[in-house]
């Protein structure tokens, strides 16, 4: 038996289903989780020091690849000073003057702790701003673990079968109306009916939680103008794609401008961070400057503004995104090619460095009825091939994967000799 296997026991003994995130428990795929003890570059080490090349990247943070020199050094430099302070620091206004520089919709923006608080303040924000209390989101998306926003949700919560969690209010579920990612016509629909009662839309603009849908033609232009015409506010959910897909995100790669944008994972550079800005109207209302509360101890931790500080940093380089896109365009091709070649029904996505793969016979996938009505069974064979050959790939059909500066042409071509092998098996 394995170490993992072995660590997973004794940590079921006190620790809810021996993980501190549910889609770590495998449980759509089977079988152990992997017990990791070190990361480096595009490479984990496992428990029993046998390496994988990652596509996780622990789900979006490590776009550098893991352990880069240049981020560890900047968040070592930082803790001899002190790990917490709980008052302002200068890397603070460093930070926001850079995201600000960097993103042409962001006057002001607030650092958190998670994508899940600055999500859920993001909606206070809007609901706050325009006084009205019924949202706007999509089936599939996933905004983090908050209540308003688990309905119908994206990630772990779908992958492990309640996408709509007990213990969220009925009169809070009430308030968030789901409509269906990608049909611009439904969400015309209700905003022509009780739009001025809605306070905001929220979206991935690249759903990556679902595994990786980009938005089809006009549905964010349309997201855009309903917004307008309704005084409602458009919040781009960027936690995910957000300096992934492009320096400026989705907002920049598809050119559509967003009220509020919230950040996580890359922002923070392994560490963990959120954040949320946009137009200084907006951001005003929120305390101290005006009446919508938000608070957190960590918030604006030094260490991880420093990792956060020194990742932006290293991919604002000229061609950056450039080379992960052709680097993950070259991944995306391979796998189709190895699925051809053994007479697999395969798709992928692609988007920057994000990618998704279905076993489907389509070969749009747009929607996440598409998504759902993939081979599953296929997918838990492929999943468990690819890990047997050393590729760490998201334990779950219903998650994005990534691609980092640190994966090299030969890693890339070692997963794609790989995917030949397995698909040969399936
Ligand atoms: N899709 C999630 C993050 O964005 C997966 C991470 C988790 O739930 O632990």
């Amino acid at each position: 038996m394995s170490k993992s296997h072995d660590l997973f026991i004794a940590a079921q003994k006190h620790i809810p289903g021996g993980v501190n995130s549910p889609v770590r428990a495998f449980k759509s795929v089977g079988g152990d989780p992997v017990f990791f003890k070190a990361a480096k570059g595009a490479y984990l080490t496992d428990e029993d020091d046998k390496q994988y090349i990652d596509y996780v990247g622990s789900w979006g943070p490590a776009i550098l690849g893991h352990a880069h020199p240049e981020v560890i050094q900047a968040v070592q430099e930082r803790a001899v000073d002190g790990l917490s302070f709980g008052a302002p620091t200068k890397i603070e206004t460093t930070m926001a003057d850079l995201v600000c520089d960097l993103i042409p919709s962001i006057d002001m923006v607030r650092m958190v702790s998670s994508g899940t608080e600055a999500t859920m303040t993001a909606i206070r924000l809007a609901r706050g701003y325009t006084g009205r209390d019924k949202i706007v989101k999509f089936e599939g998306c996933y905004h983090g673990h908050s209540d308003s926003l688990l309905v119908k949700a994206g990630s772990g919560a779908l992958t492990l079968g309640v996408p709509s969690s007990p213990g969220v209010p009925k009169a809070l579920a009430e308030s968030t109306l789901t409509l269906t990612h990608n049909d611009a016509d439904e969400v015309r629909k209700v905003f022509s009916e009780i739009g001025d009662q809605i306070a905001c839309i929220i979206v991935e603009p690249v759903a990556g939680n679902m595994n990786c849908i980009p938005p089809e033609e006009g549905f964010l232009q349309t997201l855009r103008e309903v917004c307008d015409e309704h005084g409602s506010v458009l919040i781009f959910d960027e936690v995910m794609c957000g300096f992934r897909v492009h320096l400026q995100g989705a907002q920049g790669y598809y050119g559509i401008t967003p009220d509020l944008t919230t950040y996580g994972k890359v922002i923070g550079g392994g560490m963990p961070v959120g954040a949320f800005g946009g137009k200084k109207e907006i951001m005003s209302h929120i305390a101290p400057l005006g009446p919508v509360y938000q608070a957190g101890t960590l918030s604006g931790n030094p260490l991880a503004m420093a990792a956060g500080l020194k990742t932006l940093e290293l991919i604002s380089a000229s061609g950056f995104f450039e080379d992960l896109s052709a680097k993950t365009a070259k991944l995306c091709a391979g796998l189709q090619q190895a699925a051809d070649d053994a007479g697999i029904a395969f798709t992928t996505n692609q988007v920057g460095g994000m990618f998704g793969y279905f076993f489907s016979e389509e070969k749009n996938i747009s929607r996440f009825a598409q998504v759902a009505q993939g081979d599953m069974e296929r997918f838990k064979k492929f999943y468990h091939g690819m890990l047997n050959e050393g590729v760490y790939l998201a334990p779950s059909a219903f998650e994005a994967g990534f691609v980092s500066l640190a994966h090299s042409e030969e890693d890339i071509q070692a997963t794609i000799d790989a995917a030949a092998r397995v698909m040969k098996t399936l």
